[in-house]
């Protein structure tokens, strides 16, 4: 075994969708910088997550969009080409390979070791490498945390012997079983039982609470349901599994004994019941902390149960939002911070300053990519009346919207604007429907920006389009 010992201005371990702009926005401040990888450069995201699911999604949606078009729908009638299907979703995978992202790294001049990092103690980290080597790390600067999360696993009895899946087999299988039971009604649950009752599954859901998607507007699940439910997707609600097994060895089936008493057998179990942060094994005793604790950070992402600012945590593994775009976000404020701390330059971290992320609290967009779309930024209702503001809430069913009528068929679909009357600006906007995501970004710059109602009046959305749900919201809360 060897070992060597280097120094960085900055060190940042896991190279996921944020460890890699993290080091990237520390690089382009000047500083000296390193990811500790010990898996696959680009994260869950790029290879077991966001990546291969909406290149499995994508089809299903657009078969589903198309099917409510009347000329075209016969053309769509059909079953999908799942080796077709599945061979895209190889594409969009990188062949789970990650070349290509390593040579954006060498472009921007951050260094890579491949290997498992943990913390020895303040501003230091050993990395184990492949070869069973050991490299000492000490970083001038910072470290940042950016080991992202793993699939969160229930106590049920037997499941140690079933080899259920997690979200990384429910993104790279490459065989569809004909039985699916998928435990969980949040984002990847609907998304995973969408593509798989798609690709030819019977799907059953079981589902602890009493609807899906339970952190939205109540409607967005309700719509989802209908959408699963015509699909042929079975949902159980209130509904979990109390104990399984697997008959006769890998291949057998798996006997799952219900909650209520029942039974229900599938080939395959997907788990799909949340996320643990992956801070078991990465030294966090060292410098104080709890192994396997989330880690939890103030506005510029410095860890607040640690001394000397040194540490940060950034992305999925400090739970403030657990999506790609948000935890990019995050990277881009650490790695800009950690350079302006760094250079003794002044730092911005009064609300929606360079150096905090503000958006954090009050701008979190997020689609699911489900037959109808989820679409929301900002409050919902129950999050608004928690909040102790004078909010109104204005509905409005998006099947009167003219460029729905254009869009399909038997357009179903409904939106949620929050008005905060106090202060005469948005904070919060849902909406379901087919085709809804890609009008998020149009409420998260009105939410964002804080625009007064007066001049979001002033904001013409284009006629016949999705966006004129906007006029009708604005008109409808007028009155
Ligand atoms: C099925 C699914 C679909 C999703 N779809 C979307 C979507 O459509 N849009 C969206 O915005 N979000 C989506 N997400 C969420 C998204 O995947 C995460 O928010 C994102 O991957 C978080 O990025 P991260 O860099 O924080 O962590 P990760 O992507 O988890 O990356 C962490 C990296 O750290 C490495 N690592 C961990 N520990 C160590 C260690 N000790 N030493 C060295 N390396 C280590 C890991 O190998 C990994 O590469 C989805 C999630 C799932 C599960
Ligand atoms: N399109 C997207 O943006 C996208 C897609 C997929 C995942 N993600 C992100 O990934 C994260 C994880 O998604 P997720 O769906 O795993 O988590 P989630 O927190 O959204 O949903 C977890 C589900 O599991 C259920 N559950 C929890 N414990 C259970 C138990 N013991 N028995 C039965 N059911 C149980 C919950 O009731 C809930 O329905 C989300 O926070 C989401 O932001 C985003």
């Amino acid at each position: 075994m060897n070992e060597t010992t280097r120094t960085y201005d900055v060190i940042v371990i896991g190279g996921g969708p944020v460890g890699e702009n993290v080091a990237e926005r520390a690089r382009a401040a000047g500083l000296t910088t390193v990811i500790v990888e010990r898996e696959l450069l680009g994260g869950e995201c790029s290879f077991w997550a966001c990546d291969p699911s909406k290149a499995l999604l994508r089809p299903v949606v657009a078969r589903a969009d198309a099917s409510r078009i009347p000329g075209l729908d016969p053309a769509v009638a059909g079953p999908l080409d799942v080796e077709a299907v599945l061979a895209h979703r190889d594409k969009m995978s990188s062949y789970w390979k990650d070349e290509d992202q390593v040579d954006w790294l060498n472009s921007v001049s951050v260094d890579l070791i491949r290997g498992h990092g943990r913390l020895t103690g303040p501003k230091r980290v050993a990395v184990q490498t492949p070869d069973g080597d050991t490299i000492a790390l000490t970083a001038r600067h910072a470290v940042a945390v950016s080991t992202g999360t793993r699939a969160a696993l229930p106590p049920i009895p037997g499941l140690d012997t079933v080899r259920p899946w997690t979200s990384r087999e429910a993104t790279s299988a490459d065989k569809v079983p004909g039985r699916l039971a998928v435990v969980g009604g949040g984002v990847v649950a609907v998304e995973m039982a969408t593509v798989w009752q798609a690709l030819g599954s019977q799907v059953t859901m079981l589902v602890l609470d009493n609807g899906l998607l339970e952190r939205m507007e109540p409607f967005a699940g309700e719509l989802v349901t209908e959408g699963l439910r015509e699909a042929g997707v079975d949902i159980r609600f209130n509904t979990t599994v109390t104990s399984l097994t697997r008959d006769g060895g890998e291949d057998g089936e798996v006997r799952m004994t219900l909650s209520d008493g029942g039974q229900l057998v599938a080939d395959e179990i997907l788990l799909a019941t949340g996320r643990a942060p992956q801070t078991r094994d990465v030294g966090l005793e060292t410098v104080g902390l709890t192994p396997g604790d989330w880690l939890t950070v103030d506005d510029t992402f410095r860890v607040t149960d640690v001394d000397g600012g040194w540490l940060y945590a950034v992305g999925d593994v400090n739970r403030r939002a657990l999506m790609t775009h948000q935890g990019k976000y995050q990277a881009r404020i650490a790695g800009a911070v950690i350079g302006a701390r760094a250079n003794q330059e002044p730092v911005d971290d009064a609300p929606w300053g360079a150096h905090v992320a503000t958006a954090d609290h009050a701008a979190v967009p997020q689609v699911v990519f489900t037959t109808p779309e989820v679409a929301s930024v900002g409050l919902t209702s129950r999050e608004a009346e928690r909040s102790g503001r004078r909010i109104k809430v204005v509905d409005y069913d998006l099947a009167h919207v003219a460029g729905a009528h254009q869009y399909g068929e038997d357009y179903r679909g409904r939106a949620r604007m929050l008005v905060d009357t106090d202060r005469n600006t948005v904070v919060g906007v849902t909406f379901a429907g087919p085709g809804v995501g890609e009008l998020v970004h149009s409420a998260t710059i009105a939410v964002t920006g804080e625009v007064p109602l007066d001049r979001l009046w002033h904001a013409v959305p284009a006629f016949p389009t999705l966006g004129e749900v906007w006029l009708r919201l604005l008109e409808t809360y007028r009155g």
